[in-house]
Formats: C-alpha cells, sequence, structure tokens
C-alpha cells in the first residue's frame, strides 16, 4: 500500500472458492490506482494488485486450473492520479498497464471527452492489443471522419493450463453522451448483426460477455436473450460495471453476471466448475459458478494467497507501488488546502441533515462560489446534480486529491437569466420527479418537443450511479416527495421529512451488529445469497437522496417577498434536464437562451472555497 496510508485491521473472512475456470474482475476503477488513503479496509493499490494476480495464477497453475483478469472500464476521471496531472491521465495510462489484463474493455467515462477518447485509441488499445474488445463502440478519426472499430468486436483464445476455448465480448451500454470522435451502436441493433450471429453459431467452451453495463440494465438481458435464442447449450459469464455496485445476477442455470463495485473498493472473484471442454464426450456442461467481493487491502489478499508480508509481494509490484507514488508526488496529490472539520456523507446522512455532503454545498459552498460579478445583485438559483459529487469528505487533511476525488469533472457553470420567479421555482421539482414523466416518449414529443427518435434521459441519471441502481422500492415514497414538491411554493424540498428520507435503508442486508468488532462496509445482498463479501461487515446506512438540489441566494431578506424574476444558474451536465423543466413549468425556453455565468469549474470553485474557509487545524 501507498506510504502515508491507514494500515487495514484483520477481519473475519470467507474463503475464495476454487473452479476450473476462475475470474478476478475489477471495474470503475476512476483512477484509484492508488488506493483508498483513509480507509484502510480499501488501501490496496494497483502494485499491490499486481502482486496478487502474480501470486493467484501461481496457485491456478498450481492447481492445474485458469485464471483469467477482466476490466469493464471507467478506469479514468475520479482521482487525482489521473485528473491532476496535465494533460490528464499522464501518468495513470503507464501505471495502469502494467497489469496484464486479458479481457478488456470502455466504460462512458473513457468516452466523455474527445481526448480520453483519444487516449483510449491511442495508449490503451495499442497497451493491450488483441485483448482489448470493442463490440458496439467505434472509433471516429477526427481528421477523415471515418468510422471504424475501436477494437475487434471478440476475442477468441484457449486459457493456459487446459486450453478451455474462450470467446470473449466487449459491451458498453447505450451511452449517448459521448463526444464526436467516437460512436455507440445500441445493443439491440448489435445483436442482430451478422458478425455476431456468425459468432455465436460457433462452440466454444464458455462465452464471456464483459460489458460497462449495470447487471440489472435492459441492455445485459438484451445480450442474453439473443445469446441464447442462438445458443442454447454454451455456459456465459457476464462481468458488468457502471452501477458502483456489487452484485451478482443468475440469468439461467448455466449463466450468471458478476459486478464488482467501484474506486479499487472491490476485486471481484468469480469461479466456473462443470465444464465441459471442446472434443469431450458429447455431454451438455453442467456449470457451478460461485462468487465473492474480495476487500482491495493487503490482508485480504495474505489471506487469500496464504502468504504474508515476507513472501507475498513481487518485484513488479513493489515497482508499481513506488510509480504511484512518484507520479503522486509530482502532482503533489497531498498538497492540503484546508481541514474538513467533520465528516459529510453522500448517502450515509439524510438529504437535509448536517453532515450531508449536498447541504454543505447547498447552505455554504454555493452562496459563496455561485458569484458573476455583473449580476451579483440578481437573485438566483445555483442547481447542480447530485450525481456531479462522487465521494464522502471525511474529517481531516482535504488535499488536492481530495479534490478530485469529490469532483473530478470539468463542468462549469450556465445560466438562463431573467426567468420569472415563478416559473423558475418549479424546477428544482421537476429535477427530482420520482414518477415516470421523464420517461414518456408522449410527453417528449407533445411537451418538450425532442424528436421521438432521441430515447428518453430519465432524470434519474443526474443522481450518483450507486443510488441509480438501488432497487426501486421506493418510487411510491419518492411519488409522494414529488407531489409536495410541485405544490410546494419555494420549489425546495419541503421542511417535512419526506418519508423515503426517515429510515436509512440497508440494501436489505441483515445487521450483524452482533459482532462488536466489525468494521462498516459493504454487506451485499446478490441472487446467490448473503455471503459474497470475503470481509464479514457492520452494515453501511444508505439515505436516498434527491437527484439535483439548489441553493436560493441573494433573496430578499424577508422570506415572504419573493423576486420577480431569477437567473436560473446550473451545472452544465444537466442542460438536457433544465430546458424540458423549464418548458413544462411554462417557460418557452430553449438552449440558445443558455449563456456561460462564470470562470472556472465547479472542481477548482471548490478547493478555492475550501482554501478560504477550512483553515482549521488537521
Ligand atoms: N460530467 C459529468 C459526468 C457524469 N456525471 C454523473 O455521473 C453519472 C455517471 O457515472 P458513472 O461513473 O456510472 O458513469 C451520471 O449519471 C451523473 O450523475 C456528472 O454529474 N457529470
Amino acid at each position: 500500500a501507498q506510504p502515508g496510508a491507514v494500515e487495514p485491521v484483520a477481519a473475519p473472512m470467507r474463503n475464495l472458492t476454487w473452479g476450473q475456470l476462475n475470474f478476478l474482475h475489477t471495474t470503475d476503477t476512476h483512477g484509484w490506482l492508488g488506493g483508498h488513503f483513509q480507509e484502510p479496509q480499501y488501501s490496496a493499490d494497483w502494485g499491490d494488485y499486481i502482486s496478487f494476480t502474480h501470486q493467484m495464477r501461481k496457485l491456478a497453475d498450481d492447481k492445474g486450473s485458469d485464471l483469467l483478469l477482466v476490466d469493464t472500464g471507467d478506469r479514468v476521471e475520479g482521482n487525482g492520479l489521473f485528473d491532476a496531472s496535465t494533460p490528464k491521465g499522464l501518468y495513470q495510462y503507464d501505471i495502469y498497464a502494467q497489469q496484464d489484463v486479458d479481457i478488456i474493455c470502455t466504460g462512458n467515462h473513457e468516452l466523455y471527452q474527445h481526448y480520453s477518447i483519444e487516449r483510449e485509441h491511442n495508449t490503451t488499445l495499442p497497451n493491450f492489443k488483441e485483448n482489448y474488445v470493442a463490440s458496439n463502440l467505434d472509433y471516429v478519426d477526427p481528421e477523415t471522419g471515418n468510422r471504424s472499430p475501436m477494437a475487434q468486436r471478440f476475442r477468441r483464445f484457449k486459457t493456459k493450463n487446459q486450453g478451455l476455448d474462450i470467446i470473449a465480448f466487449g459491451f458498453i451500454f447505450d451511452f449517448i453522451g459521448n463526444a464526436n470522435n467516437s460512436a455507440v451502436q445500441r445493443v439491440e441493433d448489435t445483436v442482430k448483426e451478422k458478425w455476431f450471429l456468425d459468432v455465436l453459431k460457433e462452440k466454444p467452451d464458455v462465452f464471456v460477455v464483459t460489458g460497462h453495463v449495470g447487471l440489472r440494465m435492459e441492455e445485459f438481458e438484451v445480450i442474453f436473450k439473443a445469446m441464447r435464442q442462438a445458443n442454447w447449450h454454451t455456459p456465459i459469464v457476464f462481468f458488468g460495471g457502471h452501477a458502483h455496485v456489487r452484485d451478482a445476477r443468475r440469468f439461467d442455470s448455466m449463466s450468471v453476471a458478476l459486478a464488482s463495485g467501484r474506486y479499487m473498493e472491490t476485486v471481484g472473484w468469480m469461479s466456473v466448475d462443470g465444464l465441459k471442454k471442446t472434443g469431450d464426450v458429447e455431454t451438455e456442461a453442467s456449470p457451478t459458478f460461485t462468487r465473492t467481493y474480495i476487500d482491495n487491502n493487503v490482508l485480504g489478499m495474505y489471506h487469500h494467497t496464504g502468504l504474508d508480508e515476507s513472501s507475498f509481494h513481487t518485484d513488479k509490484g513493489r515497482e508499481v507501488t513506488k510509480m504511484i507514488d512518484s507520479a503522486r508526488k509530482e502532482l503533489e496529490l497531498d498538497r492540503r488546502f484546508g481541514c474538513a472539520p467533520r465528516d459529510y456523507w453522500m448517502s450515509r446522512a439524510r438529504f437535509n441533515e448536517d453532515g450531508n455532503i449536498y447541504k454543505l454545498l447547498m447552505d455554504e459552498v454555493f452562496p459563496d462560489i455561485i458569484v458573476n460579478e455583473d449580476r451579483r445583485n440578481e437573485s438566483r438559483l445555483a442547481i447542480m446534480n447530485t450525481g456531479g459529487i462522487r465521494f464522502d469528505i471525511f474529517k481531516g487533511a482535504f488535499t488536492r486529491d481530495t479534490t478530485y476525488i469529490v469532483s473530478p469533472f470539468v463542468s462549469e457553470f450556465r445560466y438562463v437569466p431573467d426567468v420569472p420567479y415563478e416559473i423558475a421555482r418549479r424546477i428544482i421539482g421537476i429535477l427530482n420527479d420520482g414518477s415516470r414523466i421523464w420517461a414518456s416518449p408522449l410527453l417528449q414529443s407533445e411537451i418538450f418537443h425532442v424528436d421521438n427518435d432521441v430515447p428518453p434521459r430519465p432524470n434519474k441519471f443526474m443522481s450518483a450511479p450507486e443510488q441509480q441502481a438501488h432497487p426501486e422500492l421506493k418510487r411510491d415514497a419518492a411519488d409522494n416527495l414529488v407531489k409536495k414538491l410541485l405544490t410546494s411554493s419555494a420549489g425546495l424540498p419541503p421542511p417535512e421529512k419526506p418519508e423515503y428520507m426517515a429510515e436509512p435503508q440497508r440494501d436489505g442486508q441483515t445487521p450483524l451488529r452482533s459482532q462488536p468488532d466489525l468494521i462498516a462496509g459493504y454487506t451485499t445482498k446478490d441472487d446467490f445469497g448473503d455471503d459474497g463479501d470475503d470481509t464479514v461487515h457492520e452494515p453501511l446506512e444508505f439515505y436516498y437522496q434527491a437527484n439535483a438540489f439548489q441553493s436560493d441566494i441573494n433573496f430578499p431578506p424577508n422570506h415572504k417577498e419573493k423576486p420577480e424574476t431569477v437567473d436560473v444558474v446550473f451545472i452544465d451536465f444537466i442542460q438536457p434536464w433544465i430546458i424540458p423543466a423549464l418548458k413544462f413549468s411554462g417557460g418557452d425556453y430553449s438552449d440558445k437562451d443558455v449563456l456561460k455565468y462564470m470562470e472556472g469549474t465547479f472542481t477548482s470553485k471548490l478547493a478555492e472555497w475550501v482554501g478560504e474557509n477550512w483553515q482549521g487545524d488537521c
């Protein structure tokens, strides 16, 4: 682990089950190759992971089984190691490439910016060559406009020890926010293509579908159905991501899916037994599957390899730890901007309660930072999506690294000037509408005049991915909240507590407080049961948050008086929802009415604010 990281402590562990074919899975690492400095249970770095995979491959060789490494994208954006350099990723791509990943695909974060698509194309692709698979993603040459597959559409290979015949795919969900030097083909169209249908006629021992796709998203369903229609008898193992959660799903008796969390907190383990090898007597495979979510720390890695501090680490692993350490120094990631006076949580505190990160932003940060000198005296509503905040703030040092961990995006503030307050006040309620209005194609065409070909963009995409993946159990409560929001006069969440914020959700987990020494962490419940986490944890609390939050700035001091007009200021990412929300509120606005509000990104403004306001000791 990195120097300065807090040491993990031993915790009750569950063992891994090995099979004929085994997988280690990373996803949504978002630049956290240095591990977590303030959370010991996730403190292993990419160098430790390299040592771990080396030792696990040796174990596989000893057992005569096979081990494959999979990564399902979103390797970039979300940590100083990627975001703090100019250009972004100056050190990250090289550090990441020290790992031998057998199957790798692309996430949406590799595609938001023109620049990161170029890096994917000219750096990650050559680094991983035939291991990179892009089943529904094309690269568009910015000079010629020519469109060609980002990488091969599928990969066929034999495993090292048993010669198992594998056909692997690499999908991305139907993402539409990509820069124009890439093109994502809809999954439902891809599975009708000749090349895909031809591959399904083959009879490998296993299909491996990697995808930057949440396990419960429709895209995996579509792929599974298309595959099973063409091929009834081949086991299929899916590896997904994007949702930032630990999850496993059973599609049928021969097909399962695994998702392995986020931010290098989790290394996913999947084992498959009962496979039939090509050439075996013509009987059907009857595979069995196991899954484990490994907490990313060296004590767990020692446990699973049966090694210790003196025998576990490899030269290459140590070398990569040094690469990370020196990159962090070059980037001055430990430079302290201020000291957070307490913890601020994204979902471990209620939306409107002290200690909630959005409340901090609404009440303290926005009124200071959302200022355009020429319009300083105008009343304004400043709106941001909760998904724009990516991580909690822990009490203690707030560093250059923390800034990017909390807010990695290059988003800026825009505004629509002089909107009648009667219209503007309704926006926040509509953004947080828990009913299905945003998903209605009729509403899109009739009210928003959006071309019917444009798929609706559900408003939950403004919230944090972890919440987007959260079970729909809160829909009724969310609808009630919306009704209140739409009828409340300020458009702000009403003062009384909405039902769905009243009690924490534990993701259906069993409380384990009977064991006093447990560290709080993931207690996953998936289609396999509730024994998936390698470390036995005390459950974390989870409070549902709104999609977007709002600060009323420079309002008349007497709260009963309301301004005639306000500037509607918002983070650029949510423009696709702001304009329809304005229309829905009775305002005839379009993208043409949107102007830049001020210089600087939210990220830079947050860092300045911390520097000016959190100058205590830590
Ligand atoms: N510029 C951006 C980009 C993304 N978001 C938020 O992130 C969510 C997607 O996150 P994944 O890591 O799962 O891809 C998206 O739904 C937004 O909430 C953002 O706020 N600004």
